[in-house]
């Protein structure tokens, strides 16, 4: 049975340390918005560990609506918790990149996001959409709702997680740089809907919604109401050649290079040597990990 948002709580997680502390000062703001609609109840919370602890207590108290102030990274803390819940979510975008609320159809300005809330909450109604799931061997899981990048881009996330200075973006310019140097590809076996796929691959994406890192359309025909996933590979080539695809992925237009691949599955096994996947723009699971595509698995403020 769904549950009713007009009736119950409402708890809003926020991220002081999203969209590079800019939304930091538009806090209170949003919240007195979200709150014409209704009692919240404010989750405090430092880190994206806390942030997931304290969603699981508020869906496992029975909140009815978990709003979300913050990027695809906070969005993915909350997501870990709301996954196969009847609470619903809903989201106001205060990242960089923003890339889920964006494949929801959330307005990009955070003052109109908060208002529409508002009005969902007065309104009632939710809708589902996909989410996908990541399991591995050790029985880890972990879900996501936008792209697992488990290539290139992964990689220079893990080396700019290592970086020590610079900080800020600084680090993800440094670690380009540095992976770019090292390029090579790698021997990934995938797994597609029981299809078995081997290629050497430099850039290999895993996509519910099409965007990520704020608007590249990796997986630009991904549609996280399809019950699949979108699978992007871009297999061997140079990095001249990988850097020119980058502003095609921004339009989508990379599917149609003669060396990217793209197919669509529900369940995707992938493996490859010393690989750390990337969801949501997070650290995710060291390869190899299962990727499957859950039909309806997050309920969604709004009509
Ligand atoms: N409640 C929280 N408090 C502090 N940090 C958090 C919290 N939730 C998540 N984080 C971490 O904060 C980091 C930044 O958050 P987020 O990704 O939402 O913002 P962003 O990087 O600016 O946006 P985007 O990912 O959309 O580009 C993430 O790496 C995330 O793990």
């Amino acid at each position: 049975m769904e549950i009713d948002p007009r009736a119950g709580r409402v708890a809003v997680l926020t991220n002081p340390t999203a969209g590079r502390r800019r939304h930091r000062r538009l806090v209170p703001q949003l919240l007195e918005r979200i709150a014409a609609a209704g009692e919240l109840d404010v989750l405090r919370t430092t880190s994206a560990a806390e942030a997931t602890a304290a969603c699981r207590e508020v869906v496992a108290a029975g909140a009815t609506t978990l709003v979300v102030v913050g990027g695809d990274g906070t969005l993915h803390a909350a997501i870990q918790a709301v996954a196969g819940s009847q609470t619903a979510l809903a989201v106001v975008p205060a990242g960089t990149g923003n890339d889920f609320a964006a494949a929801l159809g959330v307005p990009a300005d955070p003052m109109r996001a908060a208002d529409s809330v508002a009005a969902a909450l007065r309104s009632g109604g939710t809708r589902q959409v996909d989410l996908a799931r990541v399991t591995n061997g050790d029985g880890a899981v972990r879900w996501y709702g936008a792209v697992l990048a488990a290539g290139f881009d992964a990689i220079v996330n893990e080396r700019a997680n290592r970086i020590r200075w610079p900080r800020g973006d600084r680090r993800y310019d440094v670690a380009i740089f540095l992976e770019l140097v090292r390029l090579r590809p790698r021997r990934y076996r995938l797994v597609l809907d029981g299809e078995p796929l081997e290629v050497s691959a430099v850039l290999v994406a895993l996509g519910n919604t099409a965007s990520y890192g704020g608007g590249i359309r990796i997986c630009p025909t991904a549609d996280p109401a399809d019950g699949k996933l979108d699978v992007v590979i871009g297999r061997t080539m140079g990095r001249f050649t990988l850097t020119r695809l980058r502003p095609l992925a921004y339009r989508g237009t990379h599917l149609a290079h003669p060396l990217v691949d793209s197919y669509r599955a529900t369940t995707v096994e992938i493996s490859a040597a010393g690989v750390v996947s990337y969801a949501d723009g997070e650290r995710c699971l060291p390869l190899p990990v299962t990727v499957t595509a859950v039909p309806g698995a997050l309920r969604v403020l709004g009509a």
